[in-house]
């Protein structure tokens, strides 16, 4: 998009910065102009650095010196509030921050204690003040102005995304991509958030204003960092509330670029805060008297220990939380499309995705030839430096969760399952991604319903293949499960497609795709998946409040 005059001189700084922030990561020899380096991108970058240097340190307080994989480190302090970033007052408790592609610290983190959240509440309730009295419009234009520079800083942030989460910088970008699409779409909502005029008898009437609910907390997971932090604010944001963001402490760093963005775009300081920690921070969040609603994204366990937690207080909850969808592939489908969709189901995010459908219905008739095309294309996924252009697949989050996705496989073999491809951990060549968290992605085959793999959320690249043999069967065996978060079914008949999405009981279903997030549309789960919806018109609902003013005209017709 076209910068404004008054922002060309800032902004061609950054992007040079940009460009020389994007030749680093992918290791690659461009100049500053972003052309190949003739004179050698080794001898020419430090010269670029010299230059940009001094700025960026001013600019770009979290970046240190190098983005390249295996060089990053993050400056403190993490917390963001009143419009700045501050090393919390109280809490004490540090925990490691990894670089998954190498396993190297980059960070430590403070967690947050009781008075440093209760600063940041009243931060957000400060700025609650001025926010909620202004029009929509003049909210839209905040929230399209995040957008644009979000949109401008694409590369930037998806890097800082990729060396903290794992994942590839390809899927990264598409990541930020659907964070400023949220923003601009609730951007265009705010301006029309209107309420009814509803006439009485004898000319009275009533109307009803939607109101903001006042602070929110947005709690998040590690998997999508960025754009959790943007599904939860842009909503809340747009009605006229203020938040306080949780990441997850695993991943606490790429939302500090959303926070210095909001105030960049003109939001009130103190409108979005972030505090930094874990399950206790949490906690003193969602205990916290002047929090009006908690939004939480993670596991079905938290889910339901921040629903306790709000029921104490009244406080409305949405909460997105796992899943272990079913994916329907018919006969009568085009199975390059299926194959394609089975892969986006399974292994966007290293498998790390609440929605993946990881039980992979297909029908008997076509089993082996899907089967076999299946793990043809998961044997070619390139697992590695996930800033690497090439890579298709990165590293998992931590070591921890490596080891239980492998436990999972393990298990899932001693109950009879076969390993069609993958499963493994990897050790990439690079000797700086030896202690990297990888694994080959997995395919099993000779599934049955009744193991772990098919009943639990494995929360990895692991797909499992079960075979069935009619609509009626698989309907029944797709719903068999406490989750119902999503649903996907492949197939050429119009009707038995949407027949089948209406029989199955999950919050999100794809017809001849899967995992695709456009943010014009609500997300969330059935049964033990959560409640309350994300993205679409439908999110509105989950950050506002109905006042009904009841108007009369004329006398008072008193009973007494
Ligand atoms: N439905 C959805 O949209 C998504 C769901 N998930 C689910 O999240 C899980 C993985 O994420 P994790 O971060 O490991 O989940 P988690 O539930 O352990 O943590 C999620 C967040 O809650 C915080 N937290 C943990 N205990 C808390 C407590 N007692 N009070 C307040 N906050 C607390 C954590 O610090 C973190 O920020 C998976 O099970 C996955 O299915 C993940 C992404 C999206
Ligand atoms: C973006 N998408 C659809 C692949 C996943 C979004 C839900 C999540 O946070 O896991």
């Amino acid at each position: 998009p076209p910068a404004s005059p008054a922002r060309q001189g800032s902004r061609s700084l950054r992007e040079a910065w940009r460009e020389e922030f994007s030749a680093q990561a992918r290791g690659g020899a461009t100049c500053r102009r972003g052309a190949p380096c003739r004179r050698g991108g080794a001898r020419c970058r430090p010269m670029v650095l010299a230059f940009l240097l001094p700025r960026l340190c001013r600019l770009q307080p979290c970046l240190a010196m190098s983005t390249a994989t295996g060089t990053f480190s993050m400056q403190q302090p993490l917390n963001y509030r009143a419009g700045g970033r501050v090393e919390p007052v109280d809490g004490g408790q540090t925990e490691d921050v990894y670089e998954p592609a190498t396993g190297r610290v980059i960070t430590k983190l403070l967690c947050s204690g009781e008075k440093e959240v209760d600063l940041a509440v009243q931060s957000a309730k400060a700025a609650f003040q001025t926010w909620s009295r202004t029009s929509g419009m003049e909210r839209c234009r905040v929230l399209l102005e995040a957008a644009r520079l979000i949109r401008e800083r694409r590369d930037e942030i998806a890097t800082l995304e990729t060396i903290n989460n794992g994942k590839s910088i390809l899927e990264a970008r598409v990541d930020i991509d659907i964070s400023w699409q949220c923003l601009e779409y609730y951007a265009g909502l705010a301006g029309s958030l209107a309420g009814e005029h509803i006439q009485l008898p004898g000319g009275s009437f009533g109307y009803t204003r939607r109101e903001p609910l006042g602070v929110c907390v947005g709690i998040g997971a590690w998997n999508y960092p960025f754009q959790i932090a943007c599904w939860k604010s842009a909503p809340a944001l747009a009605c006229g509330n203020a938040m306080v963001f949780k990441p997850s402490p695993f991943t606490p760093i790429s939302v500090l670029k959303l926070a210095e963005i909001f105030t960049e775009a003109g939001a009130p300081k103190g409108l979005f805060n972030v505090v930094q920690g874990g399950v206790a921070t949490g906690q003193f969040l969602c205990h916290h008297p002047d929090v009006a609603k908690i939004s939480f994204t993670g596991s079905v366990p938290t889910g339901v220990k921040i629903m306790e937690m709000a029921a104490k207080g009244i406080k409305p909850v949405t909460l997105e939380l796992g899943g272990k969808s079913p994916l329907i592939i018919f006969s009568d489908c085009s199975l390059e499309n299926a194959v394609n969709g089975a892969l986006m189901a399974n292994f966007l995010t290293q498998g790390e995705v609440c929605c993946n459908g990881t039980r992979v219905f297909v029908e008997r008739k076509i089993l082996d030839t899907f089967t076999k095309e299946v793990v043809k294309r998961t044997q070619k996924i390139k697992v590695g430096d996930p800033l690497q252009e090439d890579t298709r697949m990165g590293a998992l989050i931590n070591r921890p969760h490596l080891e239980r996705v492998q436990r999972f496989i393990k298990q899932a073999k001693e109950q009879g399952a076969q390993v069609l491809c993958g499963g493994d951990l990897y050790v990439p060549d690079d000797p700086k991604l030896k202690n990297g968290f990888y694994m080959q992605p997995c395919v099993l085959g000779n599934c049955r319903d009744d193991m772990t793999c098919v009943q639990e959320e494995i929360f990895g690249p692991v797909m499992s293949i079960l075979p069935f043999d009619t609509e009626e069967e698989v309907v029944e065996r797709a719903n068999n499960t406490k989750f119902g978060l999503a649903g996907g079914v492949f197939t050429r008949d119009i009707q038995k497609a949407h027949r089948v999405v209406a029989a199955l009981k999950a919050g999100m279903c794809f017809i001849n795709n899967y995992n695709i997030s456009p943010v014009e549309l609500p997300f969330g789960g059935y049964k033990s998946s959560g409640f309350g919806r994300e993205n679409g018109r439908a999110a509105i609902e989950y950050y506002s409040q109905l006042k009904t003013v009841c108007v009369e005209m004329g006398d008072v017709e008193s009973v007494f």
